[in-house]
């Protein structure tokens, strides 16, 4: 279990100070996470690396030389939010363009997805690339869909090696594409991690069985087998490899492979030479010649008792690229020459908001304290039921759901507080408690509870008293919203399944004549029911998805949580009126 920790909450944002404060040489502290302590040279394609803490090395520890140019960290388990995403990318940019990456979770890809959208517009050229190495997570037939495991390690690292040579952005995007499509990584669990102030591990194994094909959230295989020997587990993990070879390796005879065997956080180092010595002789025996393997802890999940194993099958491009020197905090390889002459690029953002706050009517105004009373409501609601929202998403997910949409409450009902101060109206308050949700919470729910709140505020504005009509539009609006950035729609196993009867029952009620209170009371209920009915739907969307059956019989959470919230804003309409 993590035992060294004081405000949990605080975890991940303390756990980066430490690091920073010990690895100086390496990085220095931007927004939102870290660049090169030296900055990117001038005309080098920036590589832009991140995801949710709790997985060192991954992600800060690969920052420097020869690999990435800046990481954006997360909280525990969640991508950062789109803000430290853009925030770090500009930090890192050197004036030659930025390649985001990360692995393919549903709160990175819209984060990410998001953050590339702002630094185009601010005419920076951007991509983004997301790793899918786990086979486990997806068939041959989906590999777009798979999780991103310790395969970000090559792929990252053929990127920047790419972008070290002075290659253009679109020639290092290819080369991450072309890494990754030659990665692939599977791996056994013993037993599941237990996240900082939680009590027990988010899964557990029985006694003397093991999990096959882990995530690294501490998301419990798809399959459970008798615990094996070393030899035994180094026998599955390869030949399961074997079978699976990409386009472009017909045999492994003859061919040349980077290998990463990574200990998933309590396996250590001597167990894994031991299962080290099998694997490499097994795959000598199959004629594939290694080249300068890792074997070591390369992407973690805190305690985790695990094991994983990748392979990138290397050309001779990928093979110049993944022996080139590198030089971070985690990961250290042949000589590079002298130190980097520090560069000047561009500016992170400045944590404060100082935009100053619109003028709104007098009705607004007033508008805008009844939604921080609703605000205030949502952050009690959700703070109360957090650790029974973690219970939840534990059962398939990754059990984040409840710290990060603690986070993110109470960061929108602080934003909220801070702009009626300033005298905002109902729209304006909004959006700014939207972008503070989005921003402290980061992961899936931070996106799409930063898209509601968004779309509210733009229906309410800052002129008019809001109308029943108009609270109805934005509500139906943002369930548009929610669906478009997310891709999910009803029967998928998401907040989607609620949001829609929600938004439908409310505008058909208000366009009855309902009055506000009564209609939202009917939508609520709506949505209670329909929350309790994903108990009986498979997910076929987010992290849930490939543990679908053990989802079976349980809500999801972040419809759960919706449904909670849509209950503790009735009560302060009830109030209101
Ligand atoms: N594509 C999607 N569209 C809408 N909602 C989604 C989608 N994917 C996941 N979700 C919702 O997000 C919830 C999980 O939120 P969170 O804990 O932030 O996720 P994660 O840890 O996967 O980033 C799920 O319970 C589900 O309701
Ligand atoms: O930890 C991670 C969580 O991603 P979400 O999709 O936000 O849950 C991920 O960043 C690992 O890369």
């Amino acid at each position: 279990m993590t035992r060294l920790f004081n405000d949990p909450a605080a975890f991940a944002d303390e756990a980066l100070e430490g690091f920073t404060a010990a690895h100086r040489r390496w990085v220095r502290s931007v927004t939102g996470g870290v660049v090169r302590a030296a900055g990117t040279p001038r005309g080098q394609v920036a590589v832009v690396i991140g995801g949710g803490s709790g997985h060192y090395p991954a992600f800060s520890g690969l920052v420097g030389r020869g690999l990435a140019h800046g990481a954006a960290v997360g909280n525990v388990f969640a991508s950062p939010s789109a803000r430290q995403i853009r925030s770090v990318a500009r930090a890192a940019h050197a004036g030659a363009g930025v390649l985001l990456m990360y692995g393919n979770y549903a709160g990175d890809v819209l984060h990410f997805g998001q953050a590339a959208e702002r630094l185009a517009g601010e005419g920076v050229d951007v991509r983004t690339f997301a790793v899918t190495d786990d086979i486990s997570s997806a068939g041959p037939a989906d590999t777009a869909q798979r999780r991103g495991i310790a395969g970000d390690l090559p792929v990252f690292k053929a990127a920047a090696a790419a972008a070290e040579e002075g290659l253009p952005l679109d020639e290092v995007l290819a080369v991450a594409a072309h890494a990754n499509a030659r990665t692939r990584s599977f791996g056994i669990a013993f037993s599941g991690c237990t996240l900082p102030g939680a009590g027990e591990p988010l899964f557990t194994v029985p006694e003397g069985r093991m999990a096959v094909g882990l995530g690294i959230h501490g998301e419990p295989g798809i399959g459970e087998e008798a615990v094996p020997t070393a030899d035994e587990a180094a026998r599955l993990l390869v030949g399961t490899l074997l079978k699976e070879l990409p386009d472009g390796v017909s045999t492994p005879e003859g061919a040349r492979a980077a290998v990463v065997l990574n200990g998933l956080g309590s396996v250590k180092y001597e167990e894994l030479f031991v299962v080290y010595r099998t694997v490499a002789a097994l795959l000598a025996e199959a004629g594939v010649e290694i080249v300068d393997p890792e074997v070591g802890e390369l992407v973690t999940s805190f305690d985790m008792a695990g094991v994983s194993l990748t392979l990138t099958w290397l050309d001779d491009r990928l093979e110049r690229l993944w022996r080139a020197p590198a030089d971070t905090p985690a990961h250290r390889k042949g000589a590079l020459g002298a130190d980097e002459t520090p560069t000047r690029t561009g500016a992170a953002d400045d944590d404060s908001d100082d935009t100053p706050v619109p003028a709104a009517s007098a009705a607004s105004r007033e508008a805008a304290a009844t939604v921080l009373t609703a605000l205030r409501a949502v952050a009690d609601t959700v703070d109360r039921h957090a650790e029974e929202l973690g219970r939840i998403d534990a059962v398939a997910g990754d059990g984040d759901h409840g710290i990060g949409m603690r986070r993110g409450s109470t960061a929108a009902r602080r934003a909220a507080a801070d702009a009626l101060a300033l005298g905002a109206g109902a729209g304006t308050l909004l959006t700014r408690a939207a972008d503070a949700w989005a921003d402290r919470a980061g992961g899936t729910s931070g996106a799409l509870w930063g898209t509601v709140l968004r779309a509210l505020g733009t229906a309410l504005g800052d002129d008019d008293a809001p109308t029943a009509a108009r609270v109805a539009a934005g509500v139906t609006e943002a369930s548009a919203g929610v669906r478009r950035l997310g891709g999910a729609e009803v029967g998928d196993k998401t907040m989607v399944d609620v949001l829609v009867p929600f938004a439908d029952t409310l505008a058909a009620a208000v366009t009855d004549g309902t009055p506000l209170t009564d209609a939202w009371d009917r939508a609520a209920h709506a949505a209670e029911t329909a929350a309790a009915a994903t108990a009986g739907l498979l997910p076929r969307k987010g992290r849930a998805r490939p543990h679908a059956e053990k989802s079976l019989g349980t809500p999801d959470a972040g419809a759960h949580s919706l449904a909670l919230i849509t209950r503790a804003v009735h009560a302060v309409l009830r109030n209101d009126h």
